[in-house]
């Protein structure tokens, strides 16, 4: 891939089919439950990415059989256990692999060290580990981030685990998949109110019953989940809707029509609630609060530039904790469009849409982040001259993104 690529605004609204990836969310749960059943799954429509490659090579890391006999498919062969890795797992910047081996590992027979590149090394993991040691599982992470050392010993004994979900709702995820390979029911509640998308936990219980485990929700903050490990299943992996906003979102923007095969009410992942206010930008409320589809804000703020009013997006401080500051990243990077276009208040990000002739041509840096390098490309559906540097960075979770926007007619040029 290019340095860097100068998206051309289509002189026509966007039309025709272009369907999202398969969810990176429900493929890295899929591929981990898979894991620790005793047997094969198979998993249809999953997203091929750098995340999903990053789980899938750890789980063979640990003795799992994982083959791809297909474009968007997995063949998993678990045998109920997991082995020590002999090097340790290098998970790039994948937040899921990240947090759900690392409460795994405690599954392991030995000692596993669990790292990523330079963002994920900066983004917490202590309230995790510290929660899998009140289960009885041995486990450091010496600057609160990854690298983390876990020291498995096939299973752990505690009953009851009570976590700070705060910064992310992956730590509660990883605690509930890990809870049903327990020898006793595990009861895993939050610390306090603070959480990101509950709807992420929505689709980690989901997956575990149809990997056979028994959940029980206890009011709206805690969960008591029974011991029997996973069965294999097979599971056909529902497109990916953070994905799927960039698509509304291209549509909207240039008042094309785009198919993606799914409608938005289908989708049982929580960034499809931002379908509404995409496709009526232009009247967005003047306050969302993004908490509770987190990774739809990049989106909802490149779109809100090219609305009617300010719009102030609020419970997002745990955006600066992504694969980048996304907060600061937005609003550097509009704001290199326009000045002022988007500012940061606190931990809330203001957008104020601009006059069209108020827009001019910018260089965006992407930090390595796939939501910043994607959101900004719609900036270029609307505004001549946007060059996104290290386009490549799409390979997280989407990499078919520009040419599915060449799909829809889209022009891009290596401008390096
Ligand atoms: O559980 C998941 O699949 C995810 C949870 C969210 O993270 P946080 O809970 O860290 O906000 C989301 O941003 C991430 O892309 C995927
Ligand atoms: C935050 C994200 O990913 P993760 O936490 O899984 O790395 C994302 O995909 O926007």
């Amino acid at each position: 891939m290019t340095d860097a690529l100068t998206i051309i605004p289509p002189q026509a609204p966007l039309r025709g089919r272009v369907s999202p990836p398969g969810s990176k969310s429900i493929t890295n749960r899929a591929l981990l439950l898979a894991g620790l059943a005793n047997g094969e799954s198979r998993l249809t429509g999953a997203l091929k990415s750098d995340d999903t490659r990053h789980m899938a090579n750890a789980l063979r890391a640990m003795g799992v059989g994982v083959e791809e006999p297909e474009e968007t498919g997995f063949v998993v062969r678990g045998s109920g256990r997991l082995r020590a890795p002999a090097e340790p797992l290098f998970l790039g910047n994948a937040g899921t692999a990240v947090r759900f081996l690392t409460a795994a590992a405690a599954l392991a027979e030995g000692r596993v060290v669990l790292t990523g590149d330079a963002h994920m090394q900066k983004r917490p993991i202590a309230p995790l580990v510290e929660a899998m040691r009140s289960l009885g599982v041995e486990a450091e992470e010496p600057t609160g981030c990854p690298p983390v050392t876990v020291h498995g010993r096939g299973g752990f004994e505690g009953r009851e685990v009570t976590v700070d979900a705060g910064l992310s709702s992956q730590y509660v995820s990883a605690l509930l998949m890990l809870a049903a390979c327990g020898a006793h029911p595990v009861r895993v509640a939050l610390r306090g109110d603070a959480i990101g998308a509950r709807g992420y936990i929505d689709l980690t219980v989901a997956a575990m019953r149809r990997f056979g485990a028994v959940v029980e929700p206890e009011g709206g903050s805690a969960w008591v989940v029974r011991p029997g490990g996973y069965r294999a299943a097979e599971l056909h992996v529902e497109p990916d809707a953070s994905a799927a906003t960039y698509l509304w979102a291209a549509e909207a923007l240039t008042g094309g029509a785009i198919d993606l095969g799914v409608a938005a009410a289908d989708f049982t992942q929580p960034d499809a609630a931002a379908y509404p206010l995409i496709r009526d930008f232009r009247a967005m409320p003047p306050v969302i609060d993004g908490s509770q589809m987190q990774d739809a804000v990049p989106t909802l703020a490149a779109v809100a530039a090219f609305g009617a009013v300010p719009v102030r997006f609020t419970g997002i401080a745990n955006l600066r904790v992504k694969e980048c500051d996304r907060v600061h990243a937005m609003a550097t990077e509009l704001s290199r469009l326009s000045p002022g276009l988007a500012m940061e208040d606190g931990d809330d990000l203001v957008v104020t849409p601009a006059a069209p002739e108020g827009f001019r041509a910018a260089r965006i840096e992407t930090y390595g982040d796939h939501r910043i390098a994607m959101s900004m490309a719609l900036a270029g559906l609307m505004v001549p001259g946007v060059t996104i540097l290290d386009p490549g960075c799409v390979a997280k979770t989407y990499p078919d993104f520009w040419r599915d926007l060449g799909r829809l007619g889209v022009e891009t040029r290596a401008a390096g």
